[in-house]
């Protein structure tokens, strides 16, 4: 039998209606057409799996995660929680996840870490008799021993986020939401706080998560795979490599040779395609000139380049894979969905 997906969303969309000034009521002004925020948005998580939601501002990010948290209703479509439909049995959907999301200020400022956490863990009936253990458990495990029985509004950004993330994990849940978590912190708490999600929270429960950030670099090293959300529309999802995959063809290769001419460049250019060979800026701290080549499937491989360049008498000083970064996956991706500008001939079309 197959496994049940840890997250399953089919057709899922979301409208706002615009708040309304009662101005505006009042003059009878037209309904404002809603905000389309989702739209049919289908996805599977696998259990354990750690997802990447990459977005500009306004992509529907937040929504997408509200609607599974069971904070906001969906306007169409479904979405199961381990199992559980979100709208049909919502506090049993609620049950197998945590959200931890930034600007955190549900925390009570004059209680200490300890004290929140207790109070927390009764909220959301946690057994009585196992409350203090686990307080203790993610006490320890997130490295806030020395700050627990200290009082919140003492605490560093950083600190106050770890709290979060013990508070989304007394009632162990199996799904993590992670809405931004390291916004509003600087480089060292966010990659301190990175670490300890990494190496105390993904490799000790293997929970599944699903991670925001404007923060590619984050996402890059704690999802193994990303989805891409433009416009309230998923746009693409899968590995980084395969993501990569999509928006390049070929593999493409930095090599520094020792003495690049016309007649070589001409001859790269005829045997792998003009759009392929790209010389780059010089570099005065490096020897010859570097140029990065394109191999698309079917045409010759890199050992077939090397030894073509070796017969013509070349030098290689250096040769490396030159990977897709995820910054340019996101960008093309999203360059490649939106749509075209409105030619000229359109715009005077309109006008007229
Ligand atoms: N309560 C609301 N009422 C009306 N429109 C809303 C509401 N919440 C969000 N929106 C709109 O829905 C769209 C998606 O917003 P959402 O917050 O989900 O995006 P996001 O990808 O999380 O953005 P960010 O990266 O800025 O957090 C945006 O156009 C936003 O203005």
């Amino acid at each position: 039998m197959p496994e049940t997906a840890a997250i399953e969303v089919q057709g899922l969309g979301k409208r706002y209606q615009r708040p309304r000034p009662l101005r505006e009521l009042l003059r009878g002004a037209p309904v404002p057409a809603p905000v389309q925020a989702l739209q049919d948005i289908s996805l599977r998580v696998g259990q354990g799996e750690v997802l990447g939601l990459l977005g500009a501002n306004g992509a529907g990010k937040t929504t997408l995660i509200n609607i599974l948290c069971t904070l906001l209703a969906p306007s169409e479509g479904s979405a199961r929680i381990g199992g559980h439909d979100v709208q049909q049995a919502p506090q049993q959907a609620r049950a197998q996840v945590g959200l931890v999301t930034s600007n955190e200020r549900s925390f009570y400022w004059r209680l200490s870490g300890r004290q929140n956490l207790r109070f927390f863990a009764e909220l959301y009936r946690v057994p009585p008799r196992e409350i203090e253990p686990r307080i203790d458990e993610f006490v320890q495990a997130l490295g806030l021993a020395e700050f627990a029985d200290r009082r919140f509004d003492g605490y560093s950004t950083g600190i106050r986020q770890r709290f979060a993330f013990a508070r989304a994990l007394l009632h162990h849940p199996r799904i993590l939401f992670m809405d931004e978590p390291t916004k509003g912190l600087d480089p060292n708490a966010s990659a301190q706080l990175l670490a300890v999600i990494r190496e105390r929270i993904v490799a000790v429960w293997r929970p599944t998560i699903v991670l925001t950030s404007h923060n590619l670099s984050e996402i890059e090293r704690l999802c193994e795979r990303v989805a891409i959300v433009d416009h309230g529309r998923l746009l693409r999802i899968g590995t980084i490599g395969e993501l990569a995959r999509s928006i390049r063809s070929h593999q493409a290769y930095l090599l520094r040779l020792a003495r690049v001419d016309a007649a070589l460049l001409a001859w790269l250019r005829s045997w792998l395609g003009t759009e392929r060979v790209r010389p780059l800026p010089p570099d005065d701290e490096q020897p010859g000139q570097a140029l990065e080549l394109g191999l698309a499937q079917g045409g010759p491989t890199l050992t077939e380049l090397l030894s073509a360049l070796i017969h013509r008498g070349q030098q290689i000083l250096r040769c490396e894979p030159v990977d897709v970064s995820l910054e340019e996956v996101f960008r093309q991706t999203v360059r490649e969905a939106a749509p075209p500008l409105p030619t000229d001939a359109a715009r005077l079309k309109v006008a007229a």
